[in-house]
């Protein structure tokens, strides 16, 4: 598989994010996006996955069915961990695998993987930050994707957790899966980067007819 995105342009609250951005990623490939908060990592992440829409250019990823959107091939790991407070961490993650499909870990597995497993009966709303992002990442072990999409996929989590995220994703590469991350940390393997540009200047008034955000796009270095 290959992912390319050509000539993008992604515009929310009335206000260009970025536009002219192109980049493509191989199979076995990490794509690291790096740039000054602002500069729209987070929001080509959702636009690959889909929550966002693709405001001009176009998107593919080749080997993928024509008619099946990219977001559906993609894990997409945001911020927010997306878990519900009420519900057990094993029945959090279990809803995510139901939703996700194509399993290749049981829960317990998954949890286990992710230290988690003490606390899989326990409500998700009791865990700490950590143990929230690390319950967001068992998705990765659950679930097969082959496009991963990871929003700053190490805050809050400490050493242990970090080495087991990069060995999950060097285990992913090497299947041949794909890879963006957002990050500012500095990460443990080859990696090819793609710069985005500063945040665009906010709009004089609340008009987003008169806005004209700054072009932040960027090239695949
Ligand atoms: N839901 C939203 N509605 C309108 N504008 C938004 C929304 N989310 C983000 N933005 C705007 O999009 C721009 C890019 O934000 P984004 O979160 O993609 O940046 P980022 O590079 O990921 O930043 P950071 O390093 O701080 O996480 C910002 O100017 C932000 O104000």
């Amino acid at each position: 598989m290959k992912l390319v995105g050509d000539d993008l342009a992604c515009v929310r609250g009335g206000r260009e994010v970025f536009s002219g951005l192109g980049f493509a990623v191989d199979a076995g490939e990490l794509l690291v996006l790096r740039g000054p908060n602002g500069a729209g990592k987070s929001s080509l992440l959702r636009l690959v996955a889909g929550l966002v829409p693709v405001s001009a250019g176009r998107l593919r990823l080749d080997g993928a069915a024509e008619d099946v959107p990219v977001g559906e091939y993609a894990h997409y790991v945001g911020h927010l961990d997306a878990l519900k407070p009420a519900l057990t961490v094993a029945e959090n993650l279990g809803f995510w695998a139901g939703m996700l499909g194509r399993r290749k870990a049981d829960t317990g597995t998954a949890l286990a993987e992710v230290g988690l497993a003490a606390l899989a009966d326990f409500p998700a709303g009791i865990l700490s930050a950590g143990q929230r992002r690390r319950l967001a990442l068992a998705r990765l072990i659950a679930c097969e994707r082959p496009l991963w999409l990871l929003d700053e996929p190490t805050t809050a989590i400490d050493a242990q957790a970090r080495a087991r995220l990069f060995d999950l994703i060097r285990a992913h590469l090497a299947g041949g899966g794909l890879a963006l991350v957002a990050t500012h940390d500095a990460l443990p393997f080859e990696t090819r980067v793609l710069e985005m540009g500063g945040p665009a200047p906010n709009p004089a008034r609340n008009d987003a007819g008169a806005e004209t955000g700054a072009d932040t796009g960027g090239d695949a270095t």
